[in-house]
């Protein structure tokens, strides 16, 4: 009997055989979504460990938010670490110097950020090659993502690693498909799209349903989605949607010609870990992603404290939120919360619990 990773071989060699037309589309869609499938079971395999991190890899969860460091053996990860957060990570010349997750805080902007070093990944990771998997699965959990890359290594590293991420379901700064997916119980199934579809027949999405043998679901497009984004939404827990940012590191040992090159790439900032280069844009591209909001608390009649922000975690930034994060026992005095700042039409704005807040607003809780 054949492996998952040599199932998934055969599969992949198939697709690249087989020419996408009218008579072949449902056969493709159908591939795609074994394909999906024998993905999922390689990252979580039923007799446990593998998918999950294992021993050194977990590492407790602190600050409110944490971004895993990914790349190649030796393009400086941890020399980063130590630079940003000063502590200690063996850094050498030699490959795999690291063997576990090496935690460390930056504070910045008033929030505490967790970062992980993690150990080199190499090609083949995510299909179970050395303890890749491991290293991916932290990975997914965090909030951000750097991958470090050596500007002195050819950049289709970058691709490589990319695709690594990509086959363990993190999808890289991308928004989930804005496709509506509804099992029933029956009625089959029912398409509707509110733009033309250019990439997928239904053909191909008759495959995918049969394939995952969903016989009855409403399935309504609203974005020119691929087949693998529909994929994307019935797998939508195995997903995880996570931005990233570049660190080109060692640009120490380039011309500034072909550092005005990487300033192209989207997303990166070139870096020098060992001489401490161009840090701060990176720590400033890292909060815009993480999209963190700082809200200060003013009490009343008195001055906002603007030195100790409460900072909302992403996704989480209602007035609710912000009462829960100081103490939950604040939620039942609530009365209202007035509020300075970008989030309110008129300054001092009285709102109650589920007002959206954004970064930098001034809030006084009023008591019953
Ligand atoms: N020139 C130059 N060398 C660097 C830079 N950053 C790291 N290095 C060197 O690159 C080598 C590897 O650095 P590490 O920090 O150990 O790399 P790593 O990615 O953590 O490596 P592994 O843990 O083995 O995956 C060391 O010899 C560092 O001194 C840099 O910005 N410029
Ligand atoms: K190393
Ligand atoms: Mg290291």
């Amino acid at each position: 009997m054949s492996t998952t990773v040599e199932k998934i071989k055969a599969i992949e060699e198939e697709m690249s055989k087989t020419q996408k037309n009218k008579a072949t589309s449902f056969h493709l869609g159908q591939l795609k979504a074994k394909l999906a499938k024998l993905r999922k079971e390689l990252v979580t395999p039923s007799g446990g460990g593998g998918g999950g991190a294992g021993i050194g890899f977990d590492v407790a969860r602190t600050g409110v938010a944490s971004v895993g460091f990914i790349g190649f053996p030796s393009v400086g990860k941890s020399t980063l670490l130590n630079l940003l957060t000063g502590t200690h990570s063996e850094a050498a010349a030699y490959e795999f110097t690291t063997l576990t997750t090496v935690p460390g805080c930056v504070v910045y902007n008033g929030a505490k950020i967790q970062m992980l070093d993690l150990p080199g990944i190499i090609e083949g990771a995510k299909d179970g090659k050395g303890r890749g998997r491991q290293v991916i699965a932290v990975a997914k959990q965090c909030n951000l993502i750097f991958i470090v890359l050596d500007v002195n290594k050819p950049l289709t590293d970058k691709k490589i690693i990319e695709a690594e991420l990509e086959g363990f379901g993190i999808r890289i700064n991308k928004q989930p498909p804005n496709i509506v997916f509804k099992k029933k119980e029956k009625g089959g199934i029912t398409i509707t799209s509110t733009q033309p579809l250019t990439h997928i027949d239904n053909e191909e999405i008759r495959a995918v349903m049969s394939e995952y043998r969903i016989v009855s679901a409403d399935i309504a497009f609203r974005c020119d989605a691929t087949i693998d984004d529909l994929i994307d939404v019935i797998e939508e827990r195995s997903r995880r949607y996570i931005p990233v940012v570049y660190a080109l590191n060692k640009i120490d040992a380039i011309t500034i010609e072909e550092l005005d090159l990487l300033y192209r790439i989207p997303n990166s900032v070139p870096i020098s870990s060992e001489k401490g280069w161009n840090v701060d844009e990176l720590l400033e591209m890292m909060w815009e992603k993480l999209d963190l909001k700082r809200i200060y608390t003013k009490p009343k009649g008195k001055q906002p404290d603007y030195t100790a922000p409460v900072v909302l975690r992403m996704g989480q930034n209602t007035v609710e939120d912000f009462c829960r994060s100081i103490h939950k026992s604040i939620i039942d005095s609530f009365k209202c919360a007035v509020v300075y700042g970008r989030s309110v039409k008129h300054q001092g704005q009285r709102v109650g619990l589920q007002h959206v807040l954004e970064d930098e607003d001034v809030v006084t809780i009023v008591k019953k």
